[in-house]
């Protein structure tokens, strides 16, 4: 078990970390409080990123009680890789701000724990790096560039590197206004990068662009405008023709992030995907959208169980694991937990995170009386308040 850090490290005064909320407030105090913001914040007012916490606390577990919990199984599989539990770690830009450890070191503690990592492009270490660390279980998180041949490239190196799904993000066709990233004039330290764009010409955010002095996220003077760089590179005119193309170029199954309605899973459907991740981006991208959990029900409609449905957004329990799979979804992500955990013990610290979640979920599964994850259905959960 990992103990919080006293003035430093002085034993005495070092206190357990019993859940995820604690490693917040550790990485809080080790983080720069630039880096904390950019981890921790949302869009706009963050609405949204307060939806989805409060999504999860305003549901109640229907307990069933005298049922026979001596042994539970929280095994799944998802896509080909077999899961000790249905959870993964959401793509995060830039693990390397928060320990240097990276992406690969989580990639490792997943692992450990009989789990996945989706790898973001925007990876501070390269989509081989990471997935060799973690063999059979790095899943790769796109985002599509105008360049089409650029987004082929990556696509086709995530595939060598050994991935064995791709995450398209649908949506951050712009990047959302985080206004802590704007007031903190937060600026990409000099040392990070984003590895898999190591190089390339013309984009402002690799090689010499990024060594010169770092990327503002609020295009405020003394660094590069890191919305403004990604705007470069971003494609806004995307639309379903584009995962058409890449459920046709790829041979790996296609995954669409950020899907949060039923029209949107039929289209996803029609378009070849194979899943859908319900998500607002952590509360990042529209400030307005709503918690991920109350979309859930509909996208699950719309999906038809021709699709899985995936979910990310606001798990901080493992008791949120369990409502989510409750809800319809066959996997559910975390982001956030994970770099909290990083940032306090590197891939170790990421690994208690998750593990921490995972001995969550079995708990709450045995004293729900529900040992198995077939058992988790619509009636595990009192109905939300203010149904009918
Ligand atoms: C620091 C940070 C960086 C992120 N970077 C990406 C990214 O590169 N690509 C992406 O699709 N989502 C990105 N996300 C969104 C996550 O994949 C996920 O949707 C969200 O964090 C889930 O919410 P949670 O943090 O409340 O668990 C990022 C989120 C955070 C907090
Ligand atoms: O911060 C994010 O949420 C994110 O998705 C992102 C995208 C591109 C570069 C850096 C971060």
């Amino acid at each position: 078990m990992l103990r919080e850090q006293g003035p430093r490290g002085v034993a005495a005064t070092a206190r357990p970390l019993a859940c995820a909320a604690d490693y917040a407030a550790a990485a809080r105090a080790a983080l720069p409080p630039d880096v904390w913001d950019y981890v921790d914040g949302g869009a706009g007012d963050e609405l949204t990123l307060a939806a989805n916490l409060a999504a999860f606390r305003r549901r109640a577990v229907r307990p069933r009680v005298l049922v026979d919990v001596a042994h539970r199984d929280t095994r799944t599989r998802v896509l080909g890789t077999d899961l000790a539990a249905p959870l993964a770690v959401a793509p995060m830009a830039y693990h390397r701000l928060v320990h240097p450890d990276g992406e690969s070191g989580t990639a490792r503690a997943a692992a450990a724990e009989g789990l996945l990592t989706v790898a973001s492009t925007f990876a501070s270490q390269t989509v081989e790096e990471i997935a060799a660390a973690a063999p059979g279980r790095v899943w790769f998180q796109l985002y599509c560039f105008r360049d089409r041949g650029l987004t082929a490239d990556l696509v086709g190196r995530a595939q060598a590197a050994g991935c064995t799904a791709l995450v398209l993000t649908g949506d951050a066709p712009l990047m959302g206004r985080r206004e802590r990233d704007i007031r903190r004039g937060f600026v990409l330290p000099g040392d990070i990068e984003p590895a898999n764009l190591r190089g390339l010409p013309g984009s402002g955010l690799a090689g010499g662009g990024l060594a010169g002095g770092g990327l503002a996220a609020g295009g405020l003077p003394g660094g590069r405008d890191l919305a403004a760089a990604t705007r470069e590179l971003l494609d806004p005119a995307l639309t379903w023709d584009a995962v058409g193309w890449l459920a046709e170029s790829s041979p790996l199954p296609l995954v669409i992030k950020g899907v949060m309605t039923a029209e949107d899973a039929v289209l996803a459907r029609e378009a070849g995907a194979a899943a859908v991740i319900v998500s607002n981006h952590g509360g990042r991208q529209l400030d307005g959208a709503p918690a991920t959990l109350d979309a859930l029900a509909e996208v699950c409609d719309g999906a038809a169980g021709d699709i899985e449905v995936y979910l990310d957004g606001g798990v901080r329990r493992g008791l949120d694991v369990l409502k989510a799979v409750a809800l319809g979804a066959r996997l559910v992500l975390t982001g956030r937990p994970v770099l909290w955990g990083l940032a306090v013990a590197g891939e170790h610290g990421a690994r208690e995170v998750l593990r921490l979640l995972k001995e969550e979920l079995d708990l709450a599964m045995a004293l729900s009386g529900r040992p198995s994850l077939a058992r988790l259905g619509l009636d595990t959960l009192a109905p939300a308040e203010g149904d009918t």
